[in-house]
């Protein structure tokens, strides 16, 4: 089939019926739900850009082996223009939604990419996991499905293992295999976007002990699967603020959820890592899993960035403040945390580094650094925000008291901006601003930014033992042999003398 219009996605949904739970409700019309309608016309948007003589040719390639047109998302990078054409579609995805939806299906896709071309690995251990997730790779790009994914336990007893927690099934294990798959039970979070995605695919972070051995998986199912059950989170807009109130919020939420099995039944096939504790535990430093959806957490992650310090800059403008010089001197911090990023990512990019397979992996060094740093530089420029905004940000009216004739005449006197800013152009923004940095849209946004990676603090704490791996720090021990050689040439002066 290839690359799907936005229609034949949202008739992908439509055809199936997942168990979905939302607000104490089973929601059975997934498309026709308010809360999650117009997100899923957004992911319908971006795949409407592939068939956009616009973008087309940025976002979508002839595969090779099918002759179809399909996704970059699905190119795995042999050159430094791959790397190129594959950034182009998570630029051209970030800037469709500003960086706010992080698991548009560019992201999932590039990791069953980067997991089938290093299929290499899973065969070491068994050949059929290998054969499964290529032929899964394949499955996903011809039908051009958008997934989720949940690879975190849930957050019950963090000081103890999976098999060592009260219940041995509260974390997604092994029951039983069976002559047709493997009977799976427990439950695995945080799968964003699930109620509006077509499959989900179950890996693991590794931190597996030995005992674990029954929670060391990866598989991938409809997410109509008999058994699969998704409890999403409490939402942040009910689907019917409106955009002049709301202009992120009601537009680009990303739906969270706890997925339970309930006994469900993954069909060997499907089955890409099962029962060892070690391939677990290697798969991502292996397979590239964690560098290659990194860039476009990069590129996604520099343009949610810059469209928060858009917003700071045009708030600061907005109310007449950005001639102090504490107010310049934290947009300026701002911005070059901006160009931090920037700079960062065409590192990245530059420094690609070449693999034995072939395959094109951008620099691990300043992706990390990427990652590491997001997580201050997001919430900084969300509190930059809220300083500059300051009370303003409090006092903004609806739409409704914009309608209301007699409010008319207060509305354009009291809630200008600036000479040359409008009371409604002024009270969009704060609105907008407000969206980022007080409503409960954008403290998920703040909290995605820390977290969607994984725990920064653990993260850094590896890129620095990495570091230490490849360093050894060898300037100290020249600094001392110099010294050495200093005071030595020295005592043999002042022995001559
Ligand atoms: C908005 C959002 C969207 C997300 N989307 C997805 C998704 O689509 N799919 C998905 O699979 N996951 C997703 N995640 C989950 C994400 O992967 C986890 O939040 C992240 O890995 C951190 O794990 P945790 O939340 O369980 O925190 P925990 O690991 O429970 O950490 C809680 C606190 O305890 C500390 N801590 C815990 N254990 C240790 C330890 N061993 N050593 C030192 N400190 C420790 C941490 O530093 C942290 O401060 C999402 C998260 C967020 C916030």
């Amino acid at each position: 089939m290839g690359i799907r219009t936005g229609a034949q996605y949202i008739e992908g949904l439509q055809a199936r019926s997942p168990e979905i739970w939302l607000g104490g409700r089973r929601i059975t019309d997934v498309v026709h739900e308010p809360v999650f309608r117009q997100p899923m016309l957004e992911i319908a948007r971006l795949y409407d850009l592939q068939h956009d003589p616009l973008y087309q040719h940025r976002i979508t390639h002839v595969c090779e082996e099918t002759q179809e047109r399909v996704s970059n998302a699905f190119i795995v990078p042999r050159s430094a223009e791959d790397v190129q054409a594959r950034r182009s579609l998570f630029e051209v995805y970030a800037e469709a939604t500003y960086g706010l939806m992080g698991r548009t299906p560019d992201f999932l896709n590039v990791v069953v990419t980067g997991m089938a071309s290093n299929a290499w690995f899973l065969n070491a251990y068994h050949p059929d996991w290998a054969t499964n997730i290529q032929n899964y790779f394949r499955y996903i790009r011809d039908q051009d499905l958008f997934l989720t994914h949940a690879i975190i336990n849930p957050q019950n007893d963090r000081s103890k293992t999976s098999h060592e927690q009260q219940d041995p099934y509260t974390h997604l294990g092994a029951v039983e295999e069976r002559p047709d798959g493997l009977l799976v039970r427990g439950a695995k979070m945080l799968a964003t976007l699930a109620p509006i995605t077509d499959e989900v695919i179950i890996y693991s972070f590794p931190g597996f002990q030995p005992g674990d051995e029954r929670y060391a998986l990866a598989f991938a199912l409809p997410l109509d699967t008999p058994g699969l059950r998704i409890i999403c989170r409490e939402p942040a807009q009910d689907g019917t603020r409106s955009l002049f109130d709301h202009p992120l919020a009601s537009r680009f939420e990303e739906m969270d959820a706890l997925l339970v099995f309930h006994d469900v039944l993954v069909p060997w096939d499907r089955v890409f890592l099962y029962n060892n504790v070690e391939a677990a535990n290697l798969l991502y430093p292996k397979t590239g899993i964690a560098q290659q959806p990194a860039h476009q957490s990069g590129v996604r992650g520099l343009t949610k960035l810059s469209f928060a310090v858009d917003v700071a800059c045009r708030l600061a403008d907005a109310i007449g403040v950005d001639g102090y010089l504490h107010v310049q001197n934290q947009l300026g911090e701002l911005v070059q945390s901006v160009e931090t990023i920037r700079a960062l990512l065409r590192q990245s990019e530059q420094e690609a580094e070449q693999l034995p397979s072939g395959e094109w992996m951008p620099a691990y060094a300043p992706l990390e650094t990427i990652r590491g740093l997001l997580p201050v530089f997001y919430p900084r420029a969300i509190e930059v925000i809220q300083i500059i905004g300051a009370g303003g940000l409090l006092m903004s009216p609806t739409e409704a008291d914009f309608n209301q004739p007699e409010l008319q005449e207060d509305m354009e006197r009291y809630y200008v901006g600036r000479e040359g800013v409008s009371a409604t152009e002024r009270v969009r923004l704060f609105k907008l601003a407000w969206d980022l940095c007080g409503e409960a849209f954008g403290q998920r946004a703040l909290q995605y930014e820390r977290y969607y990676t994984g725990d920064p603090i653990r993260k850094r704490a590896i890129f620095y033992a990495n570091y230490k791996k490849q360093t050894h720090f060898t300037r100290v021990d020249q600094v001392f042999a110099e010294a050495d050689h200093i005071m030595k040439s020295s005592q043999q002066t002042e022995t001559l003398q």
